[in-house]
């Protein structure tokens, strides 16, 4: 083995053994193209692609509409219970092989609501894998139910209204509300009202803001909406006022660094600003978004990182721990995961954060 090799599966190893929170993971983007063709199959869905490949291949975005386009189209062969079960179980089997000991799920309803899939069903095959995983093998997750942001404020509100009677069922892992979809022309304030109810009935809060759209959005999404977590937020550079702002609260941004490549919200890599977020002090934490749309898990978008950024060990072991800090878990099981965390790092860090991975 060339001593580059070791060193990559070196550091590969580092990060898995890292304990670490997703946080930014939307289950319709873990649907891998051969369950796409599988799930189709079972359920008699004629898809617009001859083959698996010629699916993948179609994965070639120019923004965040392109890929919204495709991935629509692909959550269309969700139709039963077996599936929403199948899907998530796929994702949670594979974060957990990449470290991940918590995950913070959204998903869409509106996306399965509208082709006359109940709400219920959503709901239970999802929870079902989540609760299955829990009970087996201790690595826990919970629901964030996320609107569609380019749907008006009236469809969220009678998504809201769908879901609530299902709220006492699924009480242990449904714990949020997010906000997704197309971005720009969909600013925060269209749903200040129902996010505004949701922090009645006590619903932990996040919204998309800042990934094509605006610094301003970030700042709506804070104001208006009251969310404690931004996903995404990149853009919020613009402003160098509310970098301070995320600094001194210490705001999470749950970024993606192989999405933001895959539809051109950076040229390159090596270019992302999260590394000099992180550097002025932010809570930074690393997600991956839709990751079989975009080319990585989340052991995959840490490594990407840690090679175009020059992320140190210590660096790639904050990010983690951010992760944990700025989850929705209770502070028992937090300080836990911290402090094995910290533990697995040993007595001497693997260097002080200035010299590269
Ligand atoms: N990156 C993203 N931005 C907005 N909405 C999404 N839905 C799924 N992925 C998304
Ligand atoms: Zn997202």
């Amino acid at each position: 083995m060339t001593s580059t090799a070791a060193s990559t599966t070196e550091l590969e190893n580092f990060v898995r053994s890292l304990p670490k929170a997703e946080l930014h993971l939307h289950i319709e983007g873990t649907l891998e193209p051969e369950l796409i063709f599988a799930l189709a199959a079972r359920n008699g869905v004629a898809l617009p692609y001859a083959s698996v490949q010629a699916l993948r291949a179609a994965y070639q975005f120019t923004n965040l509409q392109s890929f919204l386009d495709l991935y629509y189209a692909g959550a269309s062969v969700l139709l039963a219970e077996r599936d929403f079960y199948d899907m998530t179980m796929a994702y949670l089997r594979r974060a957990q092989a990449d470290g991940v000991v918590h995950a913070e799920i959204m998903f869409d309803p509106q996306t399965h609501t509208v082709r006359g899939v109940p709400m219920e069903t959503v709901f239970a095959g999802i929870a079902r894998a989540l609760r299955e995983m829990r009970d087996t093998t201790g690595m826990s997750g919970c629901l964030l139910m996320s609107f569609l942001r380019h749907l008006s404020e009236q469809d969220a509100f009678d998504t809201l209204d769908a879901a609530l009677p299902l709220r006492a069922q699924y009480a242990d892992v449904w714990t949020g509300i997010g906000l997704d979809s197309g971005e720009r022309g969909n600013p925060p304030e269209k749903f200040q009202r129902v996010y505004a109810r949701c922090r009645e009935l006590g619903f932990r809060l996040v919204a998309h803001a800042g990934e094509e759209g605006p610094a301003a959005y970030v700042r709506d999404a804070l104001d208006l909406l009251h969310v404690e977590r931004i996903d995404h937020g990149v853009r919020s550079e613009d402003d160098p006022a509310l970098i301070q702002r995320l600094r001194e609260q210490r705001i999470p941004l749950t970024v993606c660094p192989l999405s933001n490549l895959k539809l051109c919200v950076v040229d390159s890599l090596n270019q992302h600003n999260l590394a000099r977020l992180l550097r002025q002090g932010l809570c930074i934490t690393i997600n991956s978004d839709d990751p079989a749309y975009f080319g990585g898990y989340l052991l995959e978008n840490y490594l990407a990182s840690a090679k175009a950024l020059n992320l140190s060990r210590e660096e790639l072991a904050t990010l983690a721990e951010n992760s944990l800090h700025a989850s929705f878990l209770p502070a028992a099981r937090k300080q836990e995961l911290v402090q094995r965390l910290r533990d697995g790092m040993g007595p001497a860090r693997p260097n002080r954060g200035d010299e590269p991975a």
